[in-house]
């Protein structure tokens, strides 16, 4: 038995939930989940739903016998997305609010802090939030792909202490346990390493997707942030009761005891870099301590291009990575300091632009 205490918890629920025969939305699995989200509310917490389904959901509308192009996913998301929430909603007697995003908002510093915010204000008016990822507008470059790093990055967003992943099996098994008959549970994972991700296969479902690996990135992008992670089986009502009994029914993740910084798990785990510099290896610890004495003359290369405010990976020169941090220089820019052979030249530059990369905006990377 263990004793939950939470005040905000992010609960995000898979397509095959929502949408079990991908023939529009289905109340037989939402029911208990809604009834879970209507208890949490009652008893002070604050809940914020991811939900998968859109394109599962909106299946019904497009020919079957047809290969499905990903303009007809997208439209099947576009069409979906309103079943799904409309199916949501029939459960509430509070309001609810739709927050559609992409990893081109949440990997924006300004954006992700506009939907901080946003969420905030929701919850302090009884809205519950319910987000997807914006499938009909996504590029490859600007999509996460996924709902459990979906989940992971709204739940770090949203300072949650825990996010509950409700999917199809009861929780993270040592092989699939729809390939394999003697799969073991894991109730309780204290560290995710490698022989986690081992554990991990692809969804087997039609719906799914990303299967446990997914769900393993998201509980360690969590967990780095102090969340308490969950993966449950949310076809089982009695998943929702032992909750609330303060029973863990499927498995659970620990919080890291030194959770990162806000700013430091932002940069870590949700913005994407968009280009590198690569610095002599000689460049290195304490990296958030000495970054702004990083000099033109120290780079060796350049690599991608990108903006001022875009995020970039630190490597040394050796391929190591070393920290993700805010470009205060554009690619362009540095190139050019970087090939000046005066020293004068690139002391004024800094005079006027400042460090390269600052102490303030910079994470640290385990070395890799
Ligand atoms: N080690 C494992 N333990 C549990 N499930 C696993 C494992 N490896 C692969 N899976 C698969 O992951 C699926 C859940 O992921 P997915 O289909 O993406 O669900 P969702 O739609 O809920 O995100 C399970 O149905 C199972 O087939
Ligand atoms: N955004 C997509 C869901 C993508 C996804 O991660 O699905 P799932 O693995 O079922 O959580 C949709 O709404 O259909």
């Amino acid at each position: 038995m263990q004793n939950f205490k939470w005040q905000r918890i992010v609960l995000k629920v898979g397509s095959a939930l929502i949408a079990p025969e991908q023939n529009g939305c289905s109340s037989r699995y939402l029911l208990s989940i809604a009834q879970f989200i209507v208890r949490c509310r009652a008893q002070g917490i604050e809940v914020i739903l991811v939900s998968s389904g859109s394109v599962a959901a909106g299946s019904h509308l497009f020919p079957a016998d047809k290969v499905r192009s990903v303009a007809m996913k997208k439209a099947m998301a576009a069409a979906g997305q309103t079943e799904m929430m409309a199916a949501w909603d029939r459960f509430f007697d509070f309001p609810s609010a739709q927050i559609l995003l992409t990893h081109g908002d949440l990997r924006d510093r300004e954006r992700y802090k506009s939907i901080r915010e946003t969420i905030f204000t929701l919850l302090d008016h009884g809205v519950l939030p319910i987000i997807n990822e914006n499938d009909t507008v996504t590029t490859d470059d600007l999509r996460v792909g996924d709902n459990d790093n979906l989940s992971a990055m709204v739940a770090g967003a949203a300072d949650a202490d825990a996010l509950m992943i409700c999917s199809d099996v009861d929780g993270l098994f040592d092989k699939n346990p729809n390939l394999h008959t003697d799969a073991v549970l894991l109730p309780e994972i204290s560290k995710i390493d490698e022989s986690i991700y081992a554990m991990a296969g692809c969804a087997t479902s039609a719906v799914g997707t990303g299967g446990m690996k997914t769900k393993i990135e998201a509980a360690e992008k969590a967990t780095s942030h102090g969340i308490t992670t969950f993966i449950l089986n949310g076809f089982k009502e009695q998943t929702f009761n032992r909750l609330l009994e303060g029973e863990n029914p499927g498995t659970i993740f620990l919080p890291y005891e030194k959770p990162m910084q806000e700013a430091i798990h932002w940069r870590t785990h949700t913005a994407s870099e968009q280009g590198e510099l690569v610095v002599e290896g000689s460049f290195t610890e304490p990296l958030d301590k000495n970054s702004e004495q990083l000099n033109p003359h120290e780079i060796v290369e350049v690599r991608g291009e990108f903006a001022v405010g875009d995020t970039i990976l630190v490597r040394s020169d050796d391929g190591t990575k070393l920290a993700k941090a805010r470009a205060n220089y554009s690619s362009c820019l540095l190139n050019f300091i970087a090939e000046n052979e005066s020293t004068e030249f690139s002391d004024e530059v800094q005079d006027s632009i400042g460090p390269i990369i600052s102490d303030e905006d910079i994470a640290v990377l385990e070395k890799s």
